[in-house]
């Protein structure tokens, strides 16, 4: 598929930024604090859920300071689309995950369908305890449950198609150092 460079750059050029570089580095301090409270003694195996978690969990897992296992899951519903679809798994767990605490890490909870599937997915596959840590959690009232929130979360976030920091604009935009939101959506 051939993709306009121009249109990318013009997307970034009139998005709105949410939250700036400084703000993302507060709250995955803020974030790490809590994990290395919760999670310092449980030998965890964190995931990375690709291909959105990539930054987000590259750069918290630097600010964990107990020992752990880390990987990646990759599982996808929205596939460089505005909005999401059937959960498509690309890659499941290499490690056993009996009896293991695991920790995934992902970029945002939206609709929570991608964290809830996984989440069953690693229960389903013998983990005594799932916790779940997002860098953003987006406001609104269409969450696959009522109440739904990760373990642990960043920022909340408004209800517009968000990019930047891991998450995409067609693709493109997931090395934005902020959180920003497309023009009109
Ligand atoms: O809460 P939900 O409504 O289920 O959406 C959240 C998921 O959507 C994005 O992934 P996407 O499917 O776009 O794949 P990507 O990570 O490769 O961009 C994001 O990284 C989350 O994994
Ligand atoms: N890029 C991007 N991916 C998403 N997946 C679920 N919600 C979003 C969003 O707002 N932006």
């Amino acid at each position: 598929m051939s993709v306009d460079l121009e249109h990318i750059k013009q997307v970034m050029a009139e998005a709105d930024c949410l939250f700036t570089a400084q703000q993302v580095e507060a709250a995955m301090d803020e974030m790490a604090v809590s994990i290395n409270q919760q999670l310092a003694d449980s030998n965890p195996i964190v995931y990375s859920v690709m291909n959105g978690g990539l930054i987000i969990a590259g750069q918290l897992v630097t600010r964990l300071d107990f020992p752990m296992e880390v990987g990646y899951l990759h599982a996808t519903r929205y596939r460089n689309k505005l909005t999401g679809g059937e959960l498509f798994w690309k890659a499941r767990a290499e490690h056993s995950l009996v009896d293991r605490t695991v920790l995934i890490i992902d970029d945002i909870l939206d609709e929570g369908h991608t964290l809830a599937a996984i989440v069953e997915y690693c229960r389903d596959a013998g983990a005594k305890q799932v916790l779940t840590a997002v860098l953003l959690d987006k406001v609104h009232d269409r969450k696959a449950y009522a109440g739904m929130r990760a373990d642990f979360t960043g920022l909340d976030v408004e209800d517009r198609y968000i990019f930047g920091f891991g998450l995409d604009y067609k693709g493109y935009w997931r090395n934005a150092n902020g959180i920003f939101a497309l023009k009109g959506h």
